[in-house]
């Protein structure tokens, strides 16, 4: 049986009158990297806050580990690690000594401290070395060590590789790619991103103007597909088709679309299109990519 980390139903958040948030759920299975993705603004900072209980909800209900409702306890948060927005750090502090607080108020062991260190591949800079001189994908890297340092059941990382070059960006999805198996550690993540999330996540949620508009695996999402239609009267195909309760998915002045059509249909569609005396010139099935899923769920969004 699968056991799940996380489970957020029907989550609703707004803010000055502005519904941000609009019945999110989603599911995080143990073991899972989870992407969760979305343009800028979609709400994805929103949710995790309120994973963490950074914010208060107005509706909907957050369970964590298969046992805690977060209305009723804060128990589950010494079992979650994050890294939400930018890393906060004492600047004029070393690494170690920013783990070492941490791990004292933590009340984990000191050997963590080494440990995480060596994880995020900080272990050899110079141990005086002050944060506030350590580069942009250091001080991320510091960042997921903070929140590593518990070796927490789950890791809530927000945009971990905003702002890096491609190498901190390989580096970081190096990391976490590494940290189910390797630790035990279930990682949520979010990204605008689709290109980073594809390459780690076993499972995603897609967010647009704080809905959930997929949840699932990317395997699955790569499977639709889309049938491409062009003729010589547009407009009328287009109306005769959603005479017959056909769903047009896009329409332009090349042609339309629709969506996720079997064999069986296509022949259909072919012959009601000639018997009314509407040439069709071409008429084909496009695989869709994960890019056109993102772009097409997140289409319109601010
Ligand atoms: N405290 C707040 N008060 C008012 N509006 C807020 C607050 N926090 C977030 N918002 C708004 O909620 C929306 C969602 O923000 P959120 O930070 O969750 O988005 P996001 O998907 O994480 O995007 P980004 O990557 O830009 O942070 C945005 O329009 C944001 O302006």
């Amino acid at each position: 049986m699968t056991n799940n980390i996380l489970e957020v139903n029907n989550l609703s958040k707004s803010f000055q009158g502005n519904r941000i948030l609009k019945d999110v759920s989603l599911t995080v299975h143990e073991g899972d990297i989870y992407g969760l993705l979305g343009k800028n603004g979609a709400g994805k900072s929103t949710t995790m806050k309120a994973i963490l209980k950074l914010i208060k909800l107005d509706s909907g209900t957050i369970k964590l580990f298969d046992q805690y409702n977060i209305a009723e306890t804060n128990a589950y948060l010494s079992d979650i690690g994050s890294l939400i927005e930018a890393p906060s750090f004492y600047p004029n502090l070393t690494a170690i000594e920013n783990l070492k607080i941490l791990q004292c108020l933590a009340d984990v062991p000191q050997d963590n401290i080494e440990k995480v260190l060596t994880i995020v591949d900080l272990q050899n800079v110079p141990k005086k070395k002050l944060v506030k001189n350590y580069s942009l994908g250091m001080k991320q890297r510091l960042g997921i060590a903070l929140a590593l340092l518990k070796f927490p059941k789950l890791i809530i990382l927000d945009e971990p590789t905003n702002g890096l070059d491609p190498k901190g960006v390989r580096e970081i999805r190096e990391l976490i790619a590494l940290l189910p198996e390797k630790y035990g550690t279930t990682v949520l993540i979010s990204s605008h991103i689709l290109s980073e999330i594809e390459k780690i996540a076993n499972r995603v949620a897609i967010i647009n103007n704080g809905q959930i508009k997929y949840e699932g695996s990317l395997a699955e999402l790569e499977k639709t597909s889309r049938l491409v239609i062009k003729t010589d009267n547009n407009s009328a195909a287009v109306r005769l088709l959603e005479q017959h309760q056909y769903l047009i998915n896009k329409q332009n002045e090349d042609g339309f679309e629709l969506n996720n059509i079997d064999r069986a249909t296509i022949i259909q569609i072919n012959q009601l299109l000639v018997t009314h005396d509407i040439g069709v010139h071409e008429l084909h099935v496009v695989k869709n990519s994960l890019e056109d899923m993102f772009l097409t769920m997140t289409e319109g969004a601010q």
